[in-house]
């Protein structure tokens, strides 16, 4: 434990000590504990702390450390699971990174905000500080994820998943769009703000931009709902499906759990975003087998060549976005798409009819042009046409002529 940054209710001197009779530990409760703990393989039996699960004093014994953490009041079993979750996760790290995924799901040694009985305080280390943008997103993703399912738990979805009309054909609308026009396939983003740009449009309207990229031309949409970094929501996605837009709805958020998936359905998505630089080739595999299930296209996001090998190596995969941003860095560089898809990679995905998107950083029909010559048949853009004051006519201006019929 590296340093306490700041301390809200916390005594000055924050010891096991200090704390309210309720959230001492039973003897009995720290026997159960240490139980579990001898149940965990003995691979994930490190020294690093689970998530919630907080050691308060730099200087305590093991021992001790493990009898603070148990809070009778949380009760035995909450904790046994939270240790379980955060071995989990531990576990997911390390198979990440052999597949060369540098985001890891969760800080390795805890998270800097830990709440203990009525005290919440904030310890700051090298452990639990998130590399960069990417990986602050997904470990904010994985809490909230966490909070939403215990809220809603996936059997509490089963009634809005039996009554959802049916999904429409992204992909369909994708192909005949390239056909129709002989340009890419428009998926037009509904964007309010984004972390590298901040606010994209004050006066944002999601229904009103989703119907004026419809009557552009656009051939899906993509709904941002992630609220804390985007600003948007799945309230977005419901409103803008209710409203009656035939276009297919791309899902854009950070999958880390199935559960969001299917959350995703009940709200009215056709198509789901997974990100090959967050989720191990397991995860995907498993992912697109539940969007089969459930009638979703998956869109499969990579950013350099070895994601896109892996992604390569995944059966039924029908869409790969190539991102021209990098999420980790922010820089956008359009030559990314051109990079990914020379050789025999461009070959490979030639050969099993794989469309490719290109995503991000394009503003101009020279940027279409040049991106559609390196062998995309989709493109997936926000900035350049949700800042327009009319979104539909951005589209015209994007591709350089009309495109909507
Ligand atoms: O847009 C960002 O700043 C961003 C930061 C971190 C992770 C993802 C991010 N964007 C998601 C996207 O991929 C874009 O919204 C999408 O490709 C459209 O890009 P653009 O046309 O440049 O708005």
């Amino acid at each position: 434990m590296e340093g306490l940054v700041s301390l809200k209710t916390t005594p000055p001197c924050l010891s096991f000590h200090a704390l309210p009779p309720s959230t001492k530990t039973t003897t009995t409760s720290a026997r159960k504990l240490s139980l579990v703990r001898r149940s965990l393989p003995a691979s994930s039996m490190s020294t690093r702390r689970p998530n919630g699960v907080v050691s308060i004093r730099a200087q305590q014994s093991e021992t001790e450390n493990e009898s603070a953490t148990v809070s009778p009041a949380n009760g035995d079993v909450e904790t046994a699971l939270k240790v379980k979750e955060w071995e989990v996760g531990m576990f997911h790290n390390e198979v990440a990174a052999t597949q060369g995924i540098r985001i890891r799901r969760r800080p390795p040694t805890g998270p800097p905000q830990h709440y203990v009985g009525p005290f919440e305080f904030r310890i700051k280390s090298e452990g639990n500080t998130p590399r960069n943008i990417l990986e602050e997103i997904i470990w904010h993703k994985d809490v909230e994820v966490a909070q939403l399912k215990e809220r809603r738990p996936l059997f509490r979805l089963k009634n809005a998943l039996d009554s959802a009309p049916p999904t429409k054909d992204f992909v369909g609308a994708l192909r005949d769009a390239y056909q129709r026009t002989g340009l890419p396939g428009l998926i037009a983003e509904v964007k309010k703000a984004s972390p590298s740009r901040g606010i994209l449009r004050e006066d944002f309207d999601p229904v009103e931009i989703a119907q004026a990229y419809e009557k552009g031309g656009a051939a899906c949409l993509s709904v941002l709902t992630d609220e804390k970094y985007f600003k948007g929501s799945f309230e977005n996605l419901e409103v803008i499906r209710n409203a009656g837009v035939k276009c297919p709805l791309l899902c854009k958020e950070f999958i880390v759990d199935a559960w969001q998936i299917y959350y995703a359905r009940t709200k009215g998505a056709d198509a789901i975003l997974l990100i090959a630089a967050v989720l191990p080739d397991l995860d995907i595999k498993y992912m697109i087998k539940i969007c089969k299930m459930l009638g979703l296209a998956t869109l499969v996001e990579v950013h350099n060549e070895m994601e896109m090998d892996r992604v390569l190596g995944i059966e039924g995969v029908e869409l790969i976005g190539i991102n021209n941003r990098n999420l980790e860095t922010f820089e956008v560089d359009i030559s990314n798409t051109k990079k990914l898809l020379e050789g025999e990679r461009g070959q490979k995905i030639r050969e099993k009819d794989i469309i490719v998107v290109g995503e991000s950083g394009l503003f101009t029909p020279d940027d279409i042009a040049y991106v559609q010559e390196a062998g995309v048949k989709a493109v997936l853009v926000g900035e350049s046409i949700v800042k327009q004051s009319d979104p539909g006519k951005g589209i015209a201006g994007l591709f350089g002529k009309d495109i909507s019929s």
